[in-house]
């Protein structure tokens, strides 16, 4: 909560602004009835003041307790949109920071939440809970300092009225739905967690009849989820009810005790009248805290679990103020890598020198991708080194080794957009015949300009119908067009027929002496383009 508090440091005077109009509305609004009650005392008494005097005052006050509110809202939410975009900002950055390696382990479902709705409900807190508690103790003051002036015993009444609805009310809110609020927010993510996985694995469900199990799943999910939801439900309703109560018998004592003080002469009538009007009226600053021990929850939780986020340090930290480089050939020595627990890549060294394509084959799991991603610095060797034109990867400016290699995966991501689109991503400013000529190394072409809107064609349209080896063709299209000296293609031919994949290799072949290739594939029709070829086995190289 304090961490979160710091963020708003820079809107201070928005928020005291807020504040100051949140109590002067209050006050208005407080002391609208207490003026009318002294106007109706005064009728009594056949001293009313002219009828405009008392129209003008009521009126006034009225339409001052609506602008000021106004103000106060605007100021409240003003701070909360601006700090959400900041915090939005943030976590962005961070996540940036954070991709590939420490992404690899995150659930999506829950990382899409917290992007989402965690920093949402933050709103709660920003608009509905700094300035609020603030408004409340500066009410209680000035309106036990207000009744104090008629009567102290009064005063004591009302604050005690205050203190039970402003701490006591959130308080027993806060017991009542014990973590439901914390469970909720967990919960969430849980279930946006198991739906885009069905999604996703949406054809292995249907493949092997798991449909139900699945649905089961969700269902369970969904039901706690709608417990705690319903939890912090009841709680609410049933503080609302508890401080409706309260506000009603503190009313009621403070009339009571008036009556007495009456009697006993230690009060006048008039005053009995105006302390009762005006505690009646001066619940509203503590009525809007009454929810705060369910709702708080919530928000605490998600700004937790936005603030672990912020916390996570990057398996890999950005270099800026290290080497530009000028691509002149690649090399691995003495390599060794885990990714935590056993030992992927042991003592790996090899050489890929500028202009050459250099094969890696070797059996499934022996460390090839791994080798390709601590080529790109996904994640730092553990032992060893991997360098650049004779510059550890390490100490390269990370813009400047992005620049340099080019990645093609096994799996490729198309982003939903236009076939275009998703090209450029590799190379913004490039032109259609750049297009053209590396959709036609990739062997993609004919297939791109046989589709009815050709390079403006949705990837999203196409959704599912693209063919694996339509993709991988795409891939190879956005690293060609990429124009990285050092290219590291992962399995770049797995999923083609030997048509396209002779298309590719005269591509790759074609690559000879301008760019430099580091080729993984366990096919030795595709390694024999290769000048070279080293052997993987149980992360050692031969
Ligand atoms: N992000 C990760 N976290 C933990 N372990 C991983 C991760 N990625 C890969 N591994 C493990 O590292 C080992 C090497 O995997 P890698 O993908 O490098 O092998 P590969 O030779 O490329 O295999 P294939 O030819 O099947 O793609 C495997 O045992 C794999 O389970």
């Amino acid at each position: 909560m304090w961490r979160l508090l710091g963020l708003t440091r820079p809107m201070a005077g928005v928020m005291l602004l807020a504040i100051a109009c949140g109590v002067l509305g209050f006050c208005c609004a407080t002391f609208l009835p207490v003026v009318a009650t002294r106007f109706a005392l005064d009728a009594l008494a056949g001293s009313l003041p002219p009828m405009g005097a008392v129209a003008g005052a009521l009126v006034g006050l009225a339409v001052a307790r609506g602008a000021l509110h106004y103000a106060e809202q605007t100021c409240n939410h003003y701070i909360a949109f601006k700090l959400l975009a900041h915090v939005r900002d943030l976590v962005f950055g961070k996540l940036r920071e954070l991709a590939p390696a420490k992404l690899a382990g995150h659930d999506r479902g829950s990382l899409v939440s917290t992007i989402t709705s965690d920093v949402e409900l933050l709103e709660v807190f920003f608009a509905h809970t700094i300035s609020p508690v603030s408004i409340a103790v500066v009410m209680a003051v000035v309106m036990t300092a207000f009744l104090a002036g008629i009567s102290p015993k009064v005063a004591l009444v009302a604050l005690v009225g205050y203190l039970c609805v402003g701490v006591g009310m959130p308080l027993l809110g806060a017991h009542l739905s014990a973590d439901a609020g914390r469970v909720t927010r967990a919960q969430a993510g849980r279930l946006s967690g198991i739906v885009l996985d069905s999604l996703r694995g949406l054809s292995q469900v249907l493949q092997f009849g798991a449909g139900d199990a699945r649905m089961g799943l969700i269902d369970d999910e969904s039901r706690r989820l709608s417990d705690a939801q319903g939890r912090l439900s009841s709680a609410s309703s049933t503080v609302a009810a508890a401080s409706g109560a309260l506000i009603m018998l503190f009313s009621l004592a403070v009339m009571f005790l008036g009556g007495s003080l009456v009697v006993s002469g230690e009060m006048t009538v008039d005053g009995m009248a105006i302390a009762t009007v005006a505690v009646m009226g001066s619940f509203g600053p503590f009525v809007a805290l009454a929810n705060l021990g369910t709702t708080l929850q919530g928000t605490i939780a998600s700004g937790a679990r936005i603030l672990a986020i912020l916390d996570e340090e990057p398996a890999v930290a950005e270099v800026t103020d290290g080497e530009d480089i000028e691509f002149s050939g690649t090399s691995a020595h003495g390599v060794g890598f885990s990714y935590g627990g056993e030992e992927v890549l042991d003592n790996v060294s090899l050489e890929v020198p500028q202009g050459k394509v250099v094969g890696i084959e070797g059996r499934s799991g022996s460390g090839k991708s791994t080798l390709c991603r601590l080529f790109m610095r996904f994640w730092d060797v553990d032992r060893g080194s991997i360098a650049l034109s004779g510059t550890r990867v390490d100490v390269i400016n990370t813009r400047s080794l992005r620049a340099s290699e080019g990645l093609v995966e096994q799996d490729t991501f198309l982003f939903h957009g236009s076939i275009r689109d998703n090209l450029l991503v590799a190379r913004p400013d490039a032109t259609q015949e750049k297009i053209e000529a590396a959709c036609r190394a990739a062997s993609v072409r004919d297939f791109i300009v046989g589709l009815p809107k050709g390079y403006d064609t949705m990837v999203g349209e196409l959704g599912d119908t693209l063919s694996g080896g339509e993709r991988q063709r795409l891939g190879l299209a956005r690293a060609f067009l990429h124009d990285a000296p050092f290219l590291i293609l992962d399995e770049p031919t797995s999923n083609l027929d030997s048509l396209n994949e002779g298309v590719v290799l005269r591509s790759i072949a074609r690559l000879h002496g301008s760019r430099t290739v580091l080729l993984v594939s366990h096919r030795p029709s595709t390694m024999a383009v290769a000048d070279q070829t080293y052997s993987m086995d149980s992360g050692r190289v031969s």
